[in-house]
């Protein structure tokens, strides 16, 4: 799903109306009733009290007109008008006047600290106060309205997006933000709702179709994309009947040192159960046991020497090489490196000890092959790209790697970011259960077995993740977030692919 800036969102709506021949405010209806029924579906009837905060913009309308058809609904509803500004639009008044008609119950106005309502936990609070077209910080009383509204503890539905969130920066910590138990978004999501530094503000998502100009989204250019499972599934490609394991490549995949040949096994185990004809795992000879016995699948090589990588001398031709799970970064594995990638011309995926030798021997930077993956955790990417003022201003430095190096980065997070020539792919599936020891690795057997079957590497990139992700849900709905680990990632992989298609 194609992310939009506020700009485009507003273009988008303004063609709407033309094109549908409809008024803002018959849109503005549709997203608000839309809005109304998902509330009602979830809350049934409840005797709650909903105090609905309206600013005077569209949000505020929206807000007013959720607040008229839950009335009619029979809820109990409380509007406070969030009253910033003398100037109203169109909509808010016209909606202003329709809940009027409605309820005798007239809407109180908020104009500083003093007419603050006393909230309670158990109210259920509704934030329309500003939306796309916040242009400044929340300051003065308004703050301290989003402070009041926050420190109730109350459950917090935000319209469009939490009140005080920029869609394209982020404040220092001292500006106040509505911090949201759910967000329901119009129509798509906004990139800032997957930044770590800004998700925990959204709480769960949910992105209203409110029926916007079909043909500008999609001919309309974006460089931010959510992957869900209908994203993931156009990337994949079906197995022909008519073949053989040559087919699906050779992958060899290289790391492990004393004491981290797990790793490798991981690796191993997600490629081979990734669909890759061939795995050839080259480890220290501590390995060989070790994988031979929990793999009969695999093919084993190893160095000459017992517990790390010195030289990695093999005689394949692979169609795909991954290095660096768990390879240490001794100086006789870091010479062994340069020697791999300046033999080395197809893409490689590079992961963990392999992305920390780089980070400091920046000179193998210019030996990486075209296209690699490089599959970084946060301070692995801190390592390789320097530090960060904000999340805005990482995504730029990524950028310039990318295109520096012609890589792809797959930054590892609880939204993985795929980000290749300019455009962000934002990953929808996994959960916090995958913070795990060697979910990692398992990743990386994910994404060298995709492209090993010969898969472009960002296509094998972005519908890896996803795979990696589902197959990760699968799990924790068996056995718990806790329970879950990376073995058993590997191991659903089959779960994960039948899912794909899965209704
Ligand atoms: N296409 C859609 O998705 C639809 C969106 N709808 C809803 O409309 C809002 C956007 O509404 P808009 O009126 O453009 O903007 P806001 O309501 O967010 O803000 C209103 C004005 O508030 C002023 N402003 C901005 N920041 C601050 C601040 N920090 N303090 C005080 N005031 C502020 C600003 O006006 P100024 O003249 O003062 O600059 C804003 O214009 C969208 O989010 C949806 O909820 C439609 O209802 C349906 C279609
Ligand atoms: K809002």
């Amino acid at each position: 799903m194609k992310i939009f800036s506020a700009e485009q969102l507003k273009k988008a709506d303004a063609l709407t109306i033309k094109n549908q021949n409809i008024t803002s405010e018959e849109l503005m209806e549709r997203a608000a009733s839309l809005t109304t029924e998902e509330i009602h579906k979830r809350i049934q009837n409840a005797e709650i009290d909903i105090k609905i905060f309206c600013g005077v913009g569209n949000n505020g309308g929206d807000g007013l007109v959720i607040a008229r058809l839950l009335i009619e609904k029979g809820y109990h509803v409380k509007v406070f008008v969030v009253n910033y500004t003398d100037k109203r639009s169109d909509d808010f008044l016209l909606n202003y006047e329709r809940l009027k008609e409605t309820t005798n119950d007239w809407p109180e106005y908020i104009k500083d600290e003093g007419d603050f309502p006393a909230l309670s936990q158990n109210d259920f609070i509704i934030d329309a106060i500003f939306g796309i077209g916040l242009n400044r910080p929340l300051e003065g009383w308004i703050a301290n309205l989003v402070k009041h509204i926050n420190n109730s503890k109350a459950f917090i539905l935000a319209i469009d997006m939490p009140s005080g969130l920029f869609l394209d920066r982020i404040l220092k910590k001292e500006y106040q933000l509505i911090s949201a138990s759910f967000t329901i978004s119009f129509q798509t999501p906004k990139l800032v709702f997957f930044l770590p530094q800004t998700m925990d503000y959204v709480g769960d998502l949910q992105v209203l179709d409110i029926g916007l100009d079909r043909e500008f989204l999609n001919s309309e250019k974006t460089n931010s994309n959510l992957i869900s499972k209908h994203e993931a599934r156009v990337l994949y490609k079906p197995r022909k009947s008519n073949s053989h394991k040559g087919d699906y490549g050779h992958a060899l995949i290289i790391g492990g040192s004393y004491g981290k040949i797990g790793s490798m096994v991981l690796t191993t185990t997600a490629a081979l159960r990734t669909g890759a004809g061939l795995v050839s795992t080259f480890v220290p000879k501590c390995g060989y046991t070790i994988l031979q016995t929990a793999l009969p699948e695999a093919m084993v090589i190893t160095d000459k020497n017992e517990e790390k990588l010195t030289n990695i001398d093999h005689s394949m031709d692979p169609s795909v090489i991954c290095f660096g799970m768990g390879a240490g970064k001794d100086q006789m594995t870091v010479q062994a490196f340069k020697k791999l990638l300046q033999a080395t011309e197809k893409p490689m995926l590079i992961d963990a000890d392999g992305l920390n030798m780089i980070s400091e021997n920046k000179e193998l930077l210019e030996f990486l092959p075209k296209k690699s993956v490089l599959t970084p955790h946060p301070k692995e990417l801190e390592r390789l790209i320097g530090e960060w003022e904000d999340d805005f201003d990482k995504l730029k430095k990524v950028e310039e790697f990318t295109k520096t190096y012609d890589v792809i980065l797959v930054l590892k997070g609880s939204h993985t970011f795929t980000c290749a020539e300019g455009n962000i792919y934002i990953n929808n599936s996994g959960n916090p259960g995958m913070a795990t020891a060697g979910s990692g690795d398992v990743l990386s057997g994910i994404i060298t077995g995709l492209i090993s079957q010969q898969y472009e590497p960002l296509a094998a990139a972005i519908l890896g993740v996803y795979l990696h992700g589902l197959s990760g849900d699968i799990v924790a709905e068996n056995k718990s977030y806790q329970a879950l680990i990376s073995g058993d990632i590997a191991e659903n992989m089959g779960a994960a692919f039948q899912s794909l298609f899965a209704d």
